[in-house]
């Protein structure tokens, strides 16, 4: 980079800052009477005043000199995290990353003579003559390189700048990627909204950087479409959630509902359902030498299939049908209202209501009917035995009608006693026993997390649908854990389909309860536009970890192709025989050579919640402090963490040591490789494995490449 076009930027800048200090001094009253006029002036004041102090520490990140075709001139386009016009003539001063004509900032590599963008008005085209990343923090240019200049030598430029980002030391939050978007990233982004994007991502490669990003883009290309309270974005847990938390916020989108699916869903069945609790099971799935695989239909891929929504289906509408009793019903002798009324409310006046209106209506009705033939009874006395009869019958015709709550509706269906529908439960596609328990747990109002997309299924049925539950767009993170029936589900919280749907099946460790092919989800999705994407290119780590990683993957049987790396050169991996009582000395060594060498977050990954409580305690007895996260942890502090695999997934760790790497913590089995990749793909700079014993032959690779790692 030249002095001159340092210099250059740096003056730009300083114009820059001028301009942002005196919209920001046109922003500073604030309004605090009751006026609404005043009161929305202030809050867009407000607004104003959060971008614009925003821009001040860094008003953009990108320059691409652009010249339209036909135009004279060349302009210099700067790209920021938000847009900025002057004031007096309204020209664009700083583009905002998600206009269209910044797309060119992202897709342009450098070879193409011409090239075009979709703008309002058409498609427009032009030439690029100059591509700039520009680093400012704080106010101040740190940093200036030129990825593509035209007609000078632009052999490798491009990766620079992305490299240099690469490369920092993480804390623990996700940031945003605005200033360096890749093209295939991009294209995600900006897809058209009204589709369900599917996109198998390696581990890496950005997927909830990507669909985050995605939200941003589309609130600000369908601003008058779609709603931030509308969007919702699901992910596995709480602690992921705090992690991803601070990047829309970032990039100035605020309202979005950040949840997981079973928090969400047990909020909508209004306190009905308690979760059993999971931890038992968890341990289970993920003992050491469990043998799931084995067991090709577990009762969460069961429960998660479309059969099991359709027989639910079938099941409804017989439920529904059987509703009423058979009978006339007779206030108190001799008044009697006939069957054929009361089914002709029901059935016909009603039939627009869900079931539990229906059900409180019909009885309404029924207490009016009551009223009028007592309001017709002369004599005070009969008239008021007459009521006492007629109010207790009815409400005791009332409890003989079937409950509509969910929990119970699921219990009678599952489990029910009388002939017919021991029939639909005896035609369930789940085992026998498996739905007796079920329905046993339903009776009392608990469930299972795979039950909750059943029961929420039969909530909306029989009570509708709360505003909560209906969307503009949908995310689901690390969609490979989630079940076609509850992606069916969310379809029906939207009139088009508009989801942006990322995972990776090659770190589909719940396959218990998830998918196994991304074409389960797409069945789910129905009609409408799909569009399916794959991202291969992985930004987190080193070389060298996403080639030692990529020989795990034959193992996971998922058929995935291997991960490319970003040529990002580290250290090697380091594989390490360990004898478990020098394990904490060798362990707490390794921390502090970590430290040293600048690691700000550090993870240790053993294979189950036990082993990390072990491990904890062996660190804790040889003084080495570390915090230990569990299923119950909200929050994702950083430092040193005792983590198990399962719950590491989705973060990352600027060094990561896996201390069970042996052959019998991580067996030759999909499963266990699924755990192993998903522990090793965390590290972004360091990964060592420790083994006491044979090492896992998880790591055999396909016999090419052998040295790829340090076996020492
Ligand atoms: N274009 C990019 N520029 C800079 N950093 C990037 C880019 N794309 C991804 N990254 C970084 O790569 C890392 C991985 O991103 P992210 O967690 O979104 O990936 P992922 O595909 O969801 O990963 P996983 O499936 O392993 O959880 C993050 O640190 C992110 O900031």
């Amino acid at each position: 980079m030249t002095q001159e076009a340092f210099q250059e930027e740096r003056r730009r800048l300083e114009e820059a800052s001028a301009e942002i200090k005196r919209q920001l001094g046109g922003v500073q009253e604030r309004y605090y009477g009751d006026d609404f006029l005043e009161q929305v002036l202030d809050a867009r004041r407000a607004e104003a005043r959060e971008r614009l102090q925003l821009l001040e520490s860094e008003p953009y990140f990108g320059r691409l000199d652009w010249q339209e075709s036909g135009a004279a001139q060349t302009v210099p386009l700067y790209i920021g995290k938000r847009g900025l016009s002057r004031t007096e003539t309204e020209e664009p001063y700083i583009i905002d990353w998600r206009a269209p004509v910044a797309s060119l900032f992202y897709t342009f590599t450098g070879g193409e003579a011409r090239v075009s963008y979709e703008a309002p008005e058409g498609t427009l085209t032009g030439e690029v003559h100059l591509k700039r990343n520009l680093l400012v923090r704080g106010g101040a240019l740190e940093r200036v390189v030129d990825s593509y200049a035209r007609g000078g030598d632009n052999l490798g430029l491009s990766d620079e700048f992305l490299l240099y980002r690469l490369g920092e030391r993480k804390d623990n939050r996700l940031r945003d990627i605005v200033s360096t978007i890749q093209a295939e990233q991009d294209r995600i982004i900006r897809a058209p909204r009204e589709q369900a994007l599917l996109i198998q991502g390696a581990a890496g490669s950005g997927k909830t950087t990507v669909a985050l990003h995605r939200l941003a883009f589309l609130l600000y290309q369908y601003q008058d479409q779609i709603r931030a309270e509308r969007m919702i974005i699901f992910a596995p847990n709480a602690m992921f959630l705090d992690y991803i938390s601070g990047v829309l916020p970032e990039l100035g989108v605020g309202d979005v509902r950040q949840t997981t699916f079973a928090d969400w869903a047990l909020e909508r069945l209004g306190g009905e359902v308690r979760l059993l609790d999971e931890r038992e099971e968890t341990r289970r799935w993920f003992a050491v030498g469990a043998d799931i695989e084995a067991q090709t239909e577990p009762p969460g891929r069961l429960k998660g299939a479309l059969a099991f929504r359709d027989w639910l289906d079938e099941t409804l509408r017989r439920y529904e049908a059987d509703f009423l009793p058979q009978l006339d019903w007779e206030a108190w002798d001799g008044q009697v209202l006939p069957h054929a009324t009361i089914r002709a409310w029901f059935e016909t006046e009603y039939r627009n209501y869900p079931l539990a209106p229906r059900k409180e209506r019909l009885l309404a009705r029924m207490n009016r009917w009551l009223e009028m033939a007592l309001g017709e009874i002369g004599d005070p006395k009969r008239r008021k035995a007459s009521a006492k009869t007629g109010r207790q019958r009815l409400r005791a015709y009332g409890k003989k009608l079937p409950a509509t709550s969910a929990p119970l509706v699921y219990a009678a269906l599952l489990g029910g006693k009388d002939a017919s529908a021991a029939d639909a439960a005896a035609a369930a596609p789940l085992p026998e026993q498996l739905a007796r328990r079920t329905a046993s747990d339903a009776a009392k109002g608990r469930a299972q997390r795979e039950d909750l997309a059943a029961l929420l299924w039969i909530h909306t049925a029989y009570h509708g649908r709360d505003a909560a539950a209906r969307f503009d767009h949908v995310v689901i993170d690390e969609a490979q854990d989630s079940s076609p029936f509850e992606a069916a589900l969310l379809r029906g919280c939207m009139h088009e389909p508009s989801f942006t749907i990322l995972g990776d099946l090659a770190q589909g460790i719940h396959d218990y309860r998830g998918i196994r092919r991304w074409e389960e989800l797409g069945a789910a999705l129905g009609e409408g536009g799909q569009g399916y994407h794959e991202l291969r290119q992985s930004y987190r780590s080193t070389l060298e970890i996403i080639e030692f990683a990529n020989r795990i993957l034959p193992f996971t049987a998922t058929g995935l192709a291997p991960a490319q790396p970003v040529f990002r050169s580290g250290e090697p991996v380091e594989v390490r025989p360990v004898a478990a009582a020098e394990r904490a000395a060798w362990i707490a060594e390794w921390l502090l050579a970590s430290a040293a060498g600048g690691m700000r977050t550090v993870a240790l990954i053993a294979r189950t919640a036990e082993r990390c409580e072990a491990l904890h305690r062996e660190l804790a007895a040889a003084g080495v402090e570390t915090r230990l996260l569990s299923e119950e942890q909200s929050a994702y502090a950083g430092g040193v963490s005792v983590v198990p695999a399962q719950l590491a997934k989705g973060l990352e760790f600027d060094a990561v040591l896996l201390p069970d790497a042996d052959a019998v913590s991580y067996a030759r089995t999909p499963r266990d490789a699924k755990l192993l990749y998903v522990a090793c793909t965390r590290a972004l700079h360091r990964l060592t494995l420790l083994h006491d014993g044979p090492v896992t032959a998880l790591i055999g690779g396909t016999g090419e490449g052998e040295d790829a790692f340090a076996e020492r």
